[in-house]
Parts: C-alpha cells; structure tokens; sequence
C-alpha cells in the first residue's frame, strides 16, 4: 500500500528563493525572486503560504516566520547545467541534463532559415534575442503588411515565431513550428523548444499575445518518473504547459489552461476526482507575465492570487493526499535582463496526515521530489535524486 493515494506537485514557474551556489556563473549574483518582490511590494500578504514555512526558508517583507507550520518546508539546488524550464522540470522528474542546449544569442543560422523560408514560403523577420511583447510591437505592423514571419529567441534554448492571428492562421502558424521542430531534433541544430506565438490587436499599440501559444519540446533524454508511473498503471496527470515541457512522454492525461487561475480551478476539479498517482500542474503566468516582463508589482500580485485559492486546495485534501509546491528556476522581476535567473528554489510540503511538521535537509538536486514520488508508487526509481519519503510523518 502506498504512504499517499496521489502525489500533486504545483510548479510556480519561476519563483526561486535566492540565488545558487553557482549563481556567478550564470551572470546571476544576488538575484532573488520572492525577496525582491516582497520588497518591491513593500510587504506580501501571502497567509497560506506563510502557514506552510515559506518564510522559515527565507525571511520575506510582510510574511511571518511561523513556529510551526503546517508541514515541511526546504529549498533546493538544481543540479543540471540550466536554468530553463525543461532543464528544471526534467530534473523534477529525475533527469540531469549535463550538456547545456544549444543557444543562439546572435540569432539562427542561415542555412536554418532558409530552409523555413523554403518550407514556408515568408520571409523571416528579426533573428534576435528579443523580448516578445517587444517584438511584436517593433515588427508587428510591417508583419500584417508583408506576411513575414517573426522570429526570436532568448538566453534559453528557444525558437519563438510570433504571427499575428489574423495574417497567418494559427494552423499555417503550427505546420510552421512543427517543420522547425522537425529540423532541430537531432543533428547539426539542436533546440530545447520551438515555441508559436500568436498574437491579436490593430497596431503596436494594442497588440496582445494570445493564450493559443504552442510549444514544441524535445522528448526527454531519458525515461522519467512520469513514465515509470505510466508503465506502472498509475495516473500521471499533466495540467497547463507540463504535456508540452515532456512532449507528452509519461502522461496519461493531460489539460490544458490558459492561465494561472484557470490552472488553479482544473487542478481543484481534479481533486474531486479518483485517481491513484501523480497530479502536476505548472502555473506559467509568474514567469511569462510578470518575470520576463520585469514587473515586479504584478507578479506580487499574482502570489498572492495563487495563495488566495490555496484555501480552497486545502479544504479538499484528502489524509491520503501529498501536495508539493515548488519552482523550476528564478526569474527576478528586480534584476537586469529580461531572462531567467539562476536560483534556489523553495520546496513546500503537506498533507493532513501529517502529524509532524518543520525543516528538512537542503536538497542538492530537483530530483529528490522526483524520487520521492517513485519511492511513495514503488515504480523504478530515477537515476538521481534521493527520496525524502521516510521523514514525511
Ligand atoms: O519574451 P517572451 O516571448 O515571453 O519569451 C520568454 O518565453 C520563453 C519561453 O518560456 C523564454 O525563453 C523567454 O524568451
Ligand atoms: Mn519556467
Ligand atoms: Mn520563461
């Protein structure tokens, strides 16, 4: 018999706690994600999250360290050579990437676009790193005008093309990314996503990207935890960006959302649900919204959101339930860039069959919530990480 029914781990994507041990070689020293924004929020008002430790990892403005908080708290280190969303989320579940993915800081090879121009017959506009809402506003216009399309990329191993929905329909736009995907699995080029980025509005003005963006990862390296529990016959269950972030490999079932709340509501429909295995759910809002966009009032703003409906998550555990909320990277609103920052990030802990409560070791890779999950199942564990099943009594 299992120690918990169903595992549900929620990714706040992008909330790190502070920067690595091995933050100066990422450009990254003295980032810290909640730090920063509690200070720039002067205080956050974050009383569920408060109750589960999270300033007992680190002392943020305007939450408590509480003396005994709900469940466990720690921080942990990531292991891997990256600090993108796959890299994370693919250490969560047991893997280590040793080889950074490609980058293009100075755009994409010729050879490689001409072959997409062949294939789509537009023209490929930018070939940058560029922050997206700044590219659509500086190209956007030409764009509705010639039918090209726009591409750009960032410190991440990512080939974005934003189309305007209305110039280059959203299944051209698709067929598009999936040729780029095709071309760049293996071989000369290797890109960790390929990313379709459509967006609405009349002018640069008012341009908006829509939720029906689309990403095209490379299949994980290697089997995951979430394949052991697929084989297993156990539910593994992926809400928001996380079917995409795996290529669907080791999900029995996945739904999709269109924003942080909406993420939140499937995720406490599902807990009325009976299932023996894995809930995961990635909230993508904090980072493309607010930490890319460097505004740090918003993404307080969405925290405490997040924290509002935590109420109602609570309120439908079950004594067999085991809910871990972390991150798979930092990204300071507060810091120069527009770009991911490499961090520590927090690992919250509960279940009401808890009878204990407080610290647990710092752990050295994402992966041991990885483990932990495959040890709770009794499915084969992963290459790395090392439970910490047996201290969560
Ligand atoms: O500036 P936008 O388009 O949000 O792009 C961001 O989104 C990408 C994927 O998460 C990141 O690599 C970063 O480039
Ligand atoms: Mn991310
Ligand atoms: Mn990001």
């Amino acid at each position: 018999m299992q120690k918990f029914k169903r595992i549900h781990v929620i990714v706040m994507d992008s909330v790190g706690i502070g920067e690595a041990p091995d933050a100066a070689k990422f450009d990254d020293v003295g980032t810290n994600t909640l730090l920063h924004i509690s200070e720039a929020k002067h205080g956050l008002n974050l009383p569920n999250l408060e109750k589960l430790g999270l300033s007992d990892i680190c002392k943020l403005e305007g939450v408590a360290i509480v003396d005994k908080p709900m469940g466990y708290y720690t921080k942990m280190q990531e292991a891997s050579c990256g600090k993108d969303t796959m890299t994370g989320h693919w250490e969560i579940m047991g893997l280590h990437i040793n080889k950074p993915f490609q980058v293009f800081p100075n755009g994409f090879p010729k050879d490689l676009i001409e072959q997409i121009e062949n294939f789509s017959g537009r023209k490929i506009l930018g070939n940058c790193t560029a922050s997206g809402t700044e590219i659509i506003k500086q190209y956007g216009e030409r764009q509705m005008k010639t039918g090209e399309l726009i591409m750009y990329t960032s410190a991440d191993s990512v080939m974005q093309i934003a189309a305007h929905e209305q110039v280059i329909p959203l299944e051209e736009l698709y067929k598009i990314c999936q040729f780029c995907r095709d071309i760049t699995k293996d071989g000369k080029y290797i890109i960790g996503r390929i990313i379709a980025r459509p967006y609405v509005g009349t002018c640069k003005e008012d341009f908006t990207r829509t939720p029906n963006r689309h990403d095209y990862a490379l299949k994980p390296f290697d089997k995951t935890v979430m394949n052991a529990l697929q084989d297993a016959g156990f539910a593994s269950i992926a809400i928001g960006k996380i079917r995409d972030i795996f290529d669907g490999e080791g999900v029995t079932r996945a739904l999709r959302t269109t924003s942080n709340m909406d993420g939140i509501d499937k995720f406490i429909s599902l807990l009325d649900e009976d299932f023996t295995g894995l809930s995961f759910t990635n909230l993508v809002d904090f980072d493309s919204q607010y930490g890319h966009r460097r505004d740090a009032i918003g993404y307080g703003n969405a925290l405490e959101e997040f924290d509002a409906r935590l109420t109602e998550v609570f309120a439908k555990l079950k004594d067999d339930d085991l809910l871990m909320i972390t991150a798979d990277h930092g990204n300071d609103p507060t810091y120069k860039g527009t770009d991911h920052t490499r961090e520590f990030v927090p690992l919250l802990i509960y279940s009401p069959k808890f009878t204990q409560y407080g610290k647990i070791d710092l752990r050295k890779t994402f992966s041991d919530v990885g483990a932990t999950i495959a040890e709770n199942f009794a499915v084969k564990m992963p290459k790395y990480g090392q439970s910490f099943l047996d201290k969560l009594i």
